[in-house]
């Protein structure tokens, strides 16, 4: 905890601050302001026990309590002497033994103490302002630290002999690898392209979904290059506090010019660049503003022959701002995708280079199996394996490992919990109903496992994958999606006739294909051939979708879903036998795989040869 010391200082400011506050509060209601008639006529009658004198101000208590004009009695009170006032005070507070203590008028304090003091509660006001904003800017993703200032940023130094990111650790990219080869050459000989004459881009983006690999592509560009590498997240940059974002935009490009030539990535460029214009984000809206044109304006210093190349990353390249990618900027943007079957073999050789492997592992199978699976989940699945060879106490990675860390990365890890056996049994039934749909719609990705092991948040698992990679989808395709993701509930409706909770993220997933089938894959006559809704990009710049538009594709989407639905239903009425069957496996066995899930169900697989 960065604050720790930070708070814990704060806090006592305030505590005192509050406890000075009540403290004076109750002191002026006990000790009343009393005339100096009337404190002068005290001391005459030999009732004051001592003062203490600054200048003319006397505080001083009573021997015996008084009736307070206002209420209550008194011992303590103040007064203040004029100072025109000719009396024998000294002589008369002697005459009747009051105890007498002065303090000087000018206080021996320094000056610095004095300023201090005056500034104290404005300080305490401004420590509990920055206190409040970094607390809030921490919730939204910030790192907490003095001030709102941190160190400047350090590149990541590049030790020589130190093992560094290079090309060789990115596989299933090679396109990608390619376009930012001349970078790289550029980076290793900027005086060769100086003195040609040749500008090089300035920003490069990487666009592309999460975990696909962006930022070791950006690190291996600085190993291959052999230069700096300066890396800064866009959601460190925005603060509470304005003008913090901007400035460590400054230092950041200072500190990288100082070493150029260099690299700066950038990540999660959208936080700061989405398009302007749109309805104003929460919170912090003119930072980012403020940031984004400091990031601009550092871009279109460089004179290009500096040396430092910025390059972004973002999963959202669609809702940026076009000031971002004008020429002179992120003018060259390359997508990143998830890799193929052959980039997901490699990427699995990688992520498997330092792991002792026995004899049975097959890495072209995982990488079949595996379609859609980014870089990142599939180095998780080779570090799952090589925990699980460890808990095991082999000596190798068999290829069971890898399975068991594949199931564990696709359907999330097993969860002890005791279910009711009500429970166990609709949850069997509402597995078997998404499972047996899968597996009688024709061209439907196979049944690979069906579990009702809780696991993650769920109660039980029906997991599904393509043969083959897919990239576009027909729309009987769509349809047994959504069939498929209704079995579950459908089987319910069919067995107990009731509706559970269980089918929320079911319903989620049914609402997204659906949406897509109507509002933007042309799938509905009534909609039409257009892409009814907006995308991010648009609704940024005030598009929207008209409202009799909106009604229709609800109204379609509906349709779609009602039809898939009943259909749903009917085929379980029709496939009872098949259904109770599977049920009745999986309450079993807890877990049936893709061979006896058929086998169980007597439906046989439409086997396609994908091997090749
Ligand atoms: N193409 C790849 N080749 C090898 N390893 C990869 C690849 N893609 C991802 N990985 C592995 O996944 C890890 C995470 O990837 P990385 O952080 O670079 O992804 P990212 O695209 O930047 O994700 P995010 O958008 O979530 O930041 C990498 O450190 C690497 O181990
Ligand atoms: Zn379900």
């Amino acid at each position: 905890m960065r604050g720790g010391w930070w708070r814990l200082i704060l806090t006592a400011l305030i505590v005192y601050l509050i406890a000075n506050l009540v403290l004076s509060y109750f002191d002026q209601a006990n000790e009343p302001t009393i005339s100096y008639t009337e404190f002068s006529k005290q001391v005459n009658d030999g009732n004051v026990a001592k003062i203490y004198a600054k200048g003319d101000s006397i505080q001083g208590q009573l021997k015996k309590e008084r009736k307070n004009p206002g209420g209550g009695t008194y011992t303590k009170f103040n007064t203040e002497r004029p100072s025109f006032a000719n009396d024998s005070l000294w002589s008369n507070l002697t005459k009747h033994n009051v105890t007498v203590t002065a303090q000087p008028v000018v206080q021996h304090r320094s000056f610095l103490a004095n300023l201090l003091i005056s500034l104290a509660p404005m300080l305490v006001i401004v420590a509990l302002w920055i206190f409040v904003a970094r607390r809030m800017s921490a919730g939204l993703g910030g790192a907490g630290g003095m001030l709102g200032r941190k160190a400047p940023p350090k590149p990541v130094e590049l030790v020589p002999g130190e093992k560094r990111t290079t090309f060789a650790d990115v596989a299933g990219i090679d396109e990608v690898e390619g376009e930012l080869n001349d970078v790289v050459d550029f980076l290793k000989n900027p005086d060769a392209y100086r003195r040609m004459g040749a500008k090089m881009p300035r920003g490069v983006l990487l666009a592309g979904p999460p975990g696909t690999g962006k930022t070791l592509l950006a690190r291996a560009v600085a190993g291959e290059a052999g230069v700096p590498f300066f890396s800064a997240s866009a959601s460190e940059f925005i603060e509470m506090i304005v003008g913090v974002g901007a400035s460590r935009v400054r230092e950041l490009f200072a500190e990288a010019r100082k070493v150029a030539p260099s690299i700066i990535f950038i990540d999660e460029i959208d936080t700061i660049g989405r398009a302007r214009g749109g309805g104003a984000s929460m919170g912090g809206h003119d930072e980012r503003e403020q940031t984004l044109n400091q990031i601009l304006t550092e871009m279109d210093g460089f004179s290009g022959s500096e040396g430092v190349i910025v390059i972004a990353a973002t999963n959202r390249a669609d809702i940026l701002d076009p000031a971002l990618t004008r020429p002179g900027r992120f003018d060259r943007v390359v997508q990143v995708s998830p890799p193929d079957r052959g980039g997901r073999e490699a990427i699995l050789e990688i992520h498997t280079r330092d792991i002792p492997l026995a004899e049975n592992v097959d890495l072209a199978h995982v990488a079949r199996t595996t379609p859609g699976m980014t870089g990142a989940d599939l180095a998780n699945v080779a570090n799952e394996a090589a925990l699980l060879a460890v808990k095991r106490q082999q000596q190798a990675v068999t290829q069971s490992d890898l399975s068991d860390a594949l199931e564990k990365v696709q359907l999330g890890a097993e969860r002890p919990l005791v279910m009711p056996e009500e429970e166990r049994r609709r949850t069997a039934y509402h597995e078997s109903g998404h499972a047996l749909l899968g597996m009688l719609q024709p061209g439907a990705d196979p049944v690979r496992k069906i579990t009702i092991v809780p696991r993650g948040r769920a109660l039980g698992v029906t997991l599904s994958t393509p043969d083959a990679d897919k990239y576009a989808y027909t729309e009987e395709y769509l349809r047994g999606r959504i069939i498929g993701a209704l079995g579950g509930m459908a089987a319910e409706h069919v067995v107990y006739d009731v509706v559970t909770t269980g089918s929320e993220s079911d319903l989620e997933q049914v609402t997204n294909i659906a949406r897509g089938m109507v509002s933007r894959w042309g799938m509905s006559e009534e909609v039409g051939r257009l892409s009814a809704l907006p995308n991010d990009a648009q609704q940024a710049y005030g598009l929207a979708a008209a409202p009799q538009t909106l009604d229709v594709i609800d109204a379609e989407m509906r349709r779609i879903v009602d039809e898939c639905y009943e259909e749903a239903c009917r085929k379980l009425r029709d496939h009872r036998g098949q259904l109770d069957a599977l049920a009745q496996a999986l309450l079993a066995n807890e877990t049936l795989e893709e061979a006896d899930a058929y086998r169980v169900a007597g439906i046989t697989r439409l086997t396609k040869d994908t091997d090749a």
